[in-house]
């Protein structure tokens, strides 16, 4: 909730972790490793940020620096001094449970039966509260209104079946998923491992590259395999892996538990989905939160947003003298509907770069004030031009308004706006503070009413089909794949349990 007491889009958080391999010459500096996947993950979340880090000898023996803001403003060259070790992990936060403040600000840290765990939390516990009753029920106290930490907490429990070899952490990590199928990626860290974790229902993204000594090359799996590792690393997205001249080396299956130590990475276990079924990767990751450069699912993002603007090419045409974008996101659904539909792209708005992703603006007001300061119109390449408009959502209608006023304004001669997702119509349980129903454009507007309230001359979204079918054509395995559409549908992946 913001200060006005409405539910905001937010997107999902980041999550990031790095192991050093033994042996190495040169050791790998993963503190800034950590820091520079977190400034690749920025766009998942920009309001606080913390690294824990150890040399995995002593259970007791951690350092963290946490703090509010962007990656950089917090780990500058003196707070990465303060950072001792050869393992860590990271995170970069938008709240979706437990308010914007240092104390919800992750990995969290508690003291267990075997020494401190960390952990770092992408998503957001689909029940929650029953769990929250669970734990404050068992006698554990909670300091934070994050659902993150009620996972820390649960983890530091034995299983079941106890312990009699010593800890167990995949079998605590496991007793945790029987718990609880959705919404959460996890990087866990005790000692010497770090745990990459994938909820059943694989709603959020997690993958694992492998770093290579030197910097710079970033060779395909396939071509380094033989290559020694100088570390391996785990991300929400693979487009971190870039800046740190590392090379995609797969992804964390749903339901898996994958251990990244000195001597390398080994799935410790998996957890299957109960019914068997599908499962449910938020479909949202390829329209809007995840960077362009990123793979999901064997495919990049670009070419799956590429894919979502040719299909609305052909499933909403009409004629036009050029097709434009909202920049920044929907820029690959206007290059494929021009593809698709052979109207040249032309740029017509230009993007002021200083100001952030508006959705994720404090309030209503702001964010209105935002889009107004955000666009500039390119008037050479508009003036009596029919335009066709792509954006990759309406969420609430803040954005689309003032731009169609501005193109008019401007010159355009027609506005027909065509959108590369359908209409957003139910609120997410599930790591994405969607807007409450009343909130959302589109249950208050169908698209004629729509292109009246924007002063458009039409507007159109893509299906649902064929927002499935744009995304499921790059997946090799298309059997085993299940996207989440419920903000599209209102079905739920599992059953909604407060
Ligand atoms: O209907 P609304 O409530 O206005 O929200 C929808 C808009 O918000 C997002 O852009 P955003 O400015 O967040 O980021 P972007 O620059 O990555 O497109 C999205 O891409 C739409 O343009
Ligand atoms: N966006 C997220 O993934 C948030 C994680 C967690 N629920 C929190 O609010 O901190
Ligand atoms: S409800 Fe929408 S935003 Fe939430 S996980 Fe499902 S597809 Fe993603
Ligand atoms: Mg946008």
């Amino acid at each position: 909730m913001n200060e006005e007491g409405e539910l905001e889009l937010r997107e999902a958080c980041g999550i990031f972790g790095c192991v050093a391999t033994k042996n190495q010459q040169v050791p790998l500096d993963v503190p800034t490793v950590i820091s520079l996947g977190l400034v690749g993950l920025q766009h998942r979340g920009q309001e606080s940020a913390g690294i824990v880090t150890t040399y995995g000898k002593d259970v007791y023996q951690i350092s963290k620096v946490k703090g509010m803001g962007l990656v950089n403003q917090i780990f500058k060259p003196e707070s990465l001094e303060k950072l001792k070790g050869n393992i860590g992990i990271g995170h970069t936060r938008y709240s979706t449970a437990g308010a914007s403040q240092i104390d919800n600000c992750q990995p969290f840290i508690v003291e267990t039966m075997h020494g401190l765990i960390s952990v770092a939390h992408n998503g957001e516990l689909i029940n929650a509260k029953k769990l929250k009753r669970k734990v404050l029920s068992s006698g554990i106290g909670l300091s934070t209104g994050s659902d993150s930490e009620v996972i820390t907490q649960l983890l530091s429990s034995s299983p079941p079946n106890g312990e009699p070899n010593g800890p167990d952490w995949p079998a605590r990590i496991k007793w945790l998923m029987t718990k609880t199928p959705t919404s959460y990626s996890l990087v866990v860290m005790h000692k010497d491992v770090v745990y990459a974790v994938r909820d059943p229902l694989g709603n959020r993204p997690l993958c694992i590259g492998k770093v290579l000594p030197g910097t710079g090359s970033l060779p395909n799996i396939n071509e380094c395999a033989d290559q020694e590792a100088h570390g391996w690393i785990v991300s929400s997205e693979s487009c971190s892996f870039q800046a740190i001249g590392a090379s995609y080396y797969r992804e964390v299956e749903p339901g898996e538990i994958v251990a990244l130590t000195e001597s390398g990475v080994k799935s410790v276990g998996i957890v299957e989905r109960p019914d068997n079924g599908l499962p449910a990767f938020c479909i949202f990751e390829y329209v809007y939160f995840s960077r362009p450069d990123t793979l999901l699912e064997g495919q990049m993002v670009y070419t799956v947003r590429k894919r979502c603007g040719m299909m609305l090419a052909h499933e909403a045409p009409v004629a036009a003298d050029l097709v434009s974008t909202v920049p920044e996101s929907a820029t690959p659904a206007a290059m494929g509907f021009s593809i698709e539909s052979g109207i040249p792209y032309v740029e017509v708005l230009c993007k002021n770069r200083y100001e952030g992703r508006t959705f994720i603006q404090p309030s209503s007001r702001l964010r209105q004030l935002g889009v107004a300061k955000k666009f500039g119109a390119l008037t050479d390449n508009l003036k009596n031009q029919r335009i066709v408009l792509i954006d990759d959502s309406i969420v609430r209608g803040n954005t689309m308004g003032p731009i169609v006023k501005l193109l008019k304004k401007s010159g355009a001669k027609e506005v027909h706006i065509r959108v590369a997702s359908p209409p957003l119509k139910h609120p997410c349980y599930m790591g994405i503070n969607i807007p409450t129903r009343e909130e959302l454009i589109a249950n208050k507007m169908d698209e004629e009413l729509l292109a009246y309230h924007f002063g458009a001359d039409s507007v159109r979204y893509l299906s649902v089909d064929g927002l499935q079918t744009a995304v499921k054509e790059g997946i090799k395995d298309k059997g085993k794949a299940g996207h989440c559409v419920a903000c599209l549908t209102g079905t739920y992946p599992v059953k909604l349990e407060w």
